[in-house]
């Protein structure tokens, strides 16, 4: 992809088939290739992240084929490896998730990653390990990461302020354990993607005791089931939140392939925008969402359990006559970017007044005429930026727009057809 493009004024409409969710695809990857059984994974769309689990499941030993939109996932028995290395591309997911799972496979491992990954502090993944029993040694904690010693199955406590991410990889990995073990949480965030991960689990015949998001008791692994495993990649809300809100502020949209009964944090979107005011409904035969523009007021939100909302919630917030209030900015010091000062300065790039204040986001409704924002590597910054040109009166052009192959590659390619409908 080039390293500038440029979107002219566009209008939402007509129809868009949501991709993949990479959360969804992940874990099931994860857990697929720790089950000594064949998984077949349908709704299969490919991202980085997602490519980047794959290759970690060839490592743990797992075989894997795709056709067309098809994912089947042979796992391992009994893996018991000298040493692994894992690289985990730009995906914290992966790493979270696969740290305490490889450590659970092989006495020496080394964890590493690429890009915006290798600036990602990973607290707690090293006080965990070392819980677990083994040694580790870390950049500061930050990638690269070795560990040495099997870990093994105990109860352990951690402290789910900053991440859920390593209690999923927490659950996923004892739950593939012959013992008994139980996961004490202080302060969970991203509260349903830990409930992603116990539906997954779920699907796989794997229940675990859920204790208020608090305490979590995992039973011992059974490896007799040998029976096929079924599952959906249902589609990204995550992704879809920019087509919802690019539809709310423009014209039209039908999204396919998406569940309004979905675990995903990121479904939320639907009711930030339902506060500003925008059309919406649900055809349960068809199961699609029509999104519809209408006069869009300033909202109050929360989005401290579903950080990634905060791009789409930007571009909704700059469309909406008044102040817009968005809660829980403390979540995205860590992410790709650090979000929220991104979100602050790129949007003064298009004379969009962001503040932010303790752990508040406060954006002032304002007309967006032309500009440029850079995604700074960061791929909802730059499907933000596209969003924008939805009301835009000239083009805006996005600086490294191939960051969207982390989660939505074909995210450009989807708003195309629609360039062809001037927005204002
Ligand atoms: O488990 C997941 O699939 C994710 C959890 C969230 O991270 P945190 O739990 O670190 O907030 C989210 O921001 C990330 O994009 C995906
Ligand atoms: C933060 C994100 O993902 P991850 O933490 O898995 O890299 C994201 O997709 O916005």
């Amino acid at each position: 992809m080039r390293p500038t493009l440029s979107i002219p004024p566009f209008k939402y409409s007509g129809e868009i088939i949501a991709p993949a969710s990479k959360s969804v695809l992940q874990r099931a990857i994860a857990i697929a290739s720790l089950q000594p059984r064949k998984t077949i994974i349908t709704g299969y769309t490919p991202s980085n992240d997602v490519e980047a689990a794959l290759e970690i499941a060839s490592r743990i030993g797992a075989s894997w084929e795709i056709n067309d939109r098809e994912l089947q996932i042979i796992g391992t028995k009994n893996v018991d490896l000298e040493t692994i290395e894992i690289n985990c591309g730009e995906a914290g997911l992966s790493t979270r998730m696969f740290a305490p799972i490889v450590a659970t496979l092989s006495r020496q491992c080394s964890i590493s990653g690429e890009g915006s990954l290798l600036y990602r502090p990973l607290p707690g993944i090293i006080d965990a390990l070392e819980q677990l029993g083994t040694r580790v040694k870390s950049n500061n904690e930050k990638l690269p990461i070795f560990t040495e010693g099997k870990a093994q199955a105990q109860n352990i406590s951690i402290d789910g302020s900053h991440s859920s991410q390593l209690l999923t990889g927490l659950l996923i990995a004892l739950s593939h354990q012959p013992l008994k073990t139980k996961i004490s949480v202080s302060n969970l965030k991203s509260i349903p993607y830990a409930q992603m991960t116990l539906d997954l689990l779920q699907e796989f015949g794997i229940h675990i005791e859920n204790r208020e998001f608090k305490e979590f008791v995992i039973p011992p692994f059974n490896p007799s089931l040998t029976q096929d495993i079924h599952i959906h990649a249902e589609g990204d809300w995550s992704g879809a939140a920019f087509h919802v809100v690019g539809a709310a502020i423009s014209g039209k949209v039908k999204l396919l392939g998406l569940d309004i009964n979905s675990s995903q944090a990121d479904m939320q979107i639907i009711h930030a925008i339902d506060k500003a005011g925008a059309r919406w409904s649900w055809n349960q035969e068809e199961k699609s969402i029509t999104v519809e523009k209408n006069q869009l007021n300033a909202f109050e939100f929360d989005a401290t359990h579903c950080p990634d909302l905060f791009p789409p919630l930007a571009v909704l917030a700059a469309n909406c006559k008044g102040t817009s209030v968005i809660h829980g900015t403390h979540r995205l010091t860590h992410k790709e970017s650090n979000r929220a000062l991104t979100i602050q300065e790129e949007l003064s790039r298009l004379d969009i007044a962001v503040e932010l204040e303790n752990n508040t986001m406060k954006i002032h409704g304002f007309p967006v005429h032309s500009g440029s924002i850079s995604s700074r590597n960061d791929h909802r910054i730059a499907m933000m930026g596209a969003t924008f040109a939805a009301v835009s009166k000239a083009p805006i052009i996005i600086e490294k727009p191939s960051a969207v192959q982390k989660s939505y590659p074909s995210f450009f390619n989807d708003i195309e057809p629609m360039f062809s409908n001037i927005s204002n």
